[in-house]
């Protein structure tokens, strides 16, 4: 009993102990979000009223469509088969007819959850069409109307400080390309305004220096950052993410591991986020002595797939202090915590740094891809962050509902603490695959991350009632486990 209760009090207190926000929350606050969609989905039917389970998930069809699918595609990661019809607000219905209350929503990526009625309008406009049919080569044949709906969808909620945008497909996509606008800002500054000279662009042809030069990335322990070749040498969560692939020597720090509640372990989360920005430091001088200089420094403002793992403002701040004393980038990756999931637009708002980071990416939420840089980080020529679609027109204009929506409900300003970016430690992995299991079993869908680690990813229409849900499942299921503890 001791033991399952304790695991529930960490849990709690993992919830409201987020180091940035310890000023302005109350003990009894939830992690909440309070507005939902004026109108009913599809139809008009609203959204259910509670969970509905009718079989197994995944159920009797679920079942027949992976046989299906596997003899077309490994379907080792699929849960189960949706219908998407029917799936509506904060609830997911699957083939099998469960009505799942989803707080996972497709990897954190549904701002509005499903089949909200402004995107409904936005896809269904006439006035679109063009944007839905025609997949432009957006850097080359831009549409007449591309620069207002950047303006419209991205400038205007771009971080504080943010005037340059660029769009990519995905959040790997977009970390790739941000990595490269570090390394060309770089290599720009070290050549001092001179032209690339030929043997420069001869060697970069053959993959030899100086045309392709030896840098390197810093990142983190557990960071997740994708799973392109580039971005799979910043990621370090799983081996199944990695192993057979190459990746290249880059340095890899520790990210402070702190100790909860945060008030019992001041002293010790200040030395432990200080070992960590001195091993930055001197790993940066360890790579610049192996002839492959750090060019930049990757972090996520919370380690989403690592686990939900956090450190405090004055550990950005002090890797902002790092980067720029060095002149080397610094790459905050907001794919997972960007549009809103934190009760900012941005989680590294809350870091109130004293200069911004180079390069902001994003995606998931956001649905398309992209990253905001610097001014002095957009490159000089062409064809240099590129590829044939840079992004999707059809994605923008849905973006740029969701961006009314969360500007006219007020969506930002209902939220509490963390937002909707929540997650409960579990003392061993299998307890948590055993709870998520339970609550899946009891119409609750969630997700899992890190090590033993169950995270909440939830639209941001969840409103009190929702919570009450997991709420009221949860403690049944912990207070069952208490008893067989
Ligand atoms: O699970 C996550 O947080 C990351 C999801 C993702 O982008 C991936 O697994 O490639
Ligand atoms: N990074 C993949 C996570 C997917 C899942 O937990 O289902």
């Amino acid at each position: 009993m001791a033991a399952a209760t304790t695991r529930r009090l960490c849990a709690t207190s993992r919830i409201l102990n987020s180091p940035f926000w310890t000023s302005r929350r109350t003990p009894d606050e939830r992690c909440l979000w309070t507005s939902v969609p004026k109108q009913s989905p599809i139809g008009s039917e609203p959204e259910p009223e509670s969970p509905r389970m009718k079989t197994e998930v995944p159920g009797p069809t679920s079942q027949h469509l992976l046989k299906e699918l596997d003899k077309i595609q490994n379907v080792g990661s699929v849960h189960f088969f949706c219908d998407y019809e029917k799936s509506k607000g904060n609830y997911v219905v699957d083939v099998d007819g469960n009505v799942m209350l989803d707080l996972f929503t497709q990897i954190s990526s549904l701002p509005l959850g499903y089949n909200h009625p402004a995107m409904i309008a936005a896809a269904t406009d006439p006035a679109n069409l063009a944007t839905f049919v025609n997949r432009p080569a957006l850097g080359v044949y831009p549409p007449a109307d591309w620069v207002a709906r950047l303006q419209g969808a991205l400038i205007d909620i771009a971080p504080p400080g943010f005037r340059h945008v660029q769009t990519m497909a995905c959040g790997a996509c977009s970390v790739e390309h941000g990595m490269k606008a570090m390394f060309i800002k770089y290599m720009s500054d070290r050549r001092g305004g001179a032209p690339f000279t030929k043997e420069e662009m001869d060697t970069s042809l053959r993959n030899q220096q100086p045309g392709a030069p030896n840098l390197s990335v810093l990142s983190f322990d557990n960071a997740f950052h994708g799973r392109t070749m580039g971005c799979l040498g910043l990621t370090h969560t799983k081996w199944i993410h990695k192993i057979d692939f190459p990746a290249p020597d880059w340095p890899i720090a520790r990210f402070p591991v702190l100790q909860y509640p945060l008030e019992d372990f001041v002293e010790e989360n200040i030395a432990e986020e200080k070992m960590c920005l001195e091993m930055v430091e001197d790993l940066i001088e360890k790579w610049g002595r192996k002839g492959m200089p750090v060019a930049g420094v990757a972090v996520e403002p919370i380690q989403g797939e690592g686990g939900d793992n956090m450190a405090s403002q004055d550990f950005f701040q002090g890797l902002r202090d790092i980067t720029n004393q060095r002149g080397i980038g610094l790459l905050m990756d907001e794919v997972q915590t960007g549009c809103g999931a934190t009760g900012t637009f941005w989680a590294h708002e809350q870091f109130n740094l004293t200069d911004t980071p180079d390069v902001v990416t994003f995606s998931k939420k956001m649905l398309t891809g992209g990253f905001f840089h610097k001014d002095s980080f957009k490159p000089k020529e062409g064809y240099r962050i590129f590829n044939t679609w840079v992004g999707d027109p059809a994605k923008v204009s849905l973006l740029e509902a969701v961006v009314k929506v969360i500007q006219t409900d007020g969506l930002l300003d209902q939220a509490r603490g963390l937002g909707t970016h929540c997650a409960i430690d579990f003392n061993e992995a299998a307890i948590r695959d055993k709870v998520m299991a339970r609550l899946r079993e009891k119409g609750v869908h969630t997700g899992g991350s890190g090590v033993s680690t169950l995270r909440f990813r939830p639209a941001l229409i969840l409103q009190t009632k929702h919570v009450d849900i997991f709420l009221d499942r949860v403690d049944s299921i912990l207070s069952k486990l208490d008893k067989t503890a």
